[in-house]
């Protein structure tokens, strides 16, 4: 299913993102060392001398053989028990990790909107607005033009004057909702959310889908990472699911979801 939706394209649609048979192997280095350490010193415990023996790179195989094409317009949710690779294959499309083998084409530069993006936590609200819009490759005035929808969009100031506070005293789902919420301000290619929707609240989460299908709307493709299914079924209308780093299926939201939820028995949040 992986490889033929990688070569079938309708007609008069635009690909933005084309991975092709896509490996992508983390190197750990140093496994077996770090002698100090307290978990080098349970390891030493448990497994004796092997531990010691085990010095030198480990690999790690997250991703193998992924193959698909995104289209302009296109919502695609990313889905798949923990640790399947989902993460590593967007920052891989975000070109923030190599590829072992295989190729991925992009449409301009896909940005990655991860729930831990370049945010500084001793900064404000503020003065990461204005960061995360320059990072984005906004003018210093573009953000100031934009600044009061984004604080308006992520409802950070709801409960007070927050974004004027670190962002170290935000709770989790408020600085997902600012990650969001700036990312969001720009119209994107390629636009890459990691479980930031999955923090924020319903009535956040409304919003957020609705900008979501607008970005779609001006041509953009959108990724969604997220373990909440409904998430995806509000948002996505087509879904690939990764397990043990291969495409396990590519298809339309429900079909995919339906033979993910039989494996998962149910599960998913929603
Ligand atoms: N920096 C890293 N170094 C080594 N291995 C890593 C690294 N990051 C991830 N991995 C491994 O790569 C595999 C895929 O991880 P990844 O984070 O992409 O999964 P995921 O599907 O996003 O998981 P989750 O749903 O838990 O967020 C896992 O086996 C993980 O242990």
């Amino acid at each position: 299913m992986a490889e033929q939706s990688a070569v079938t394209g309708g007609a008069g649609r635009i690909p933005t993102v084309v991975a092709d048979r896509v490996d992508i192997v983390y190197r750990v280095n140093g496994t077996g060392v770090g002698r100090g350490s307290a978990t080098a010193a349970l390891n030493r415990i448990l497994r004796g001398k092997k531990a010691e023996q085990a010095s030198g790179v480990r690999k790690v195989h997250a991703v193998r053989s992924v193959s698909f094409t995104a289209y302009r317009g296109e919502a695609i949710g990313l889905i798949g028990t923990n640790g399947s690779g989902k993460s590593t294959l967007l920052k891989a499309v975000a070109g923030l990790l190599p590829v072992e083998h295989g190729r991925i084409y992009t449409d301009g530069q896909p940005s990655l909107l991860g729930v831990n993006a370049a945010l500084m936590n001793d900064l404000t609200g503020e003065r990461n607005v204005y960061l995360g819009g320059l990072a984005m490759g906004m003018s210093r005035e573009q953000v100031r033009e934009r600044y009061q929808e984004i604080v308006d969009f992520s409802g950070i100031n709801e409960k007070g004057d927050f974004i004027t506070l670190p962002m170290r005293t935000y709770s989790s789902g408020m600085a997902a909702r600012l990650r969001f919420s700036i990312a969001a301000a720009k119209d994107h290619d390629v636009l890459m959310i990691d479980e930031a929707l999955a923090t924020g609240d319903r009535s956040f989460q409304k919003r957020s889908e609705s900008r979501i299908r607008e970005l779609r709307k001006s041509a953009g493709t959108v990724f969604l990472v997220s373990h909440n299914n409904k998430s995806i079924r509000d948002t996505c209308d087509r879904v690939l699911w990764l397990e043990r780093g291969e495409l396990r299926m590519d298809g339309p939201t429900e079909e995919v979801l339906r033979e993910y939820e039989k494996f998962t028995g149910g599960g998913g949040k929603g």
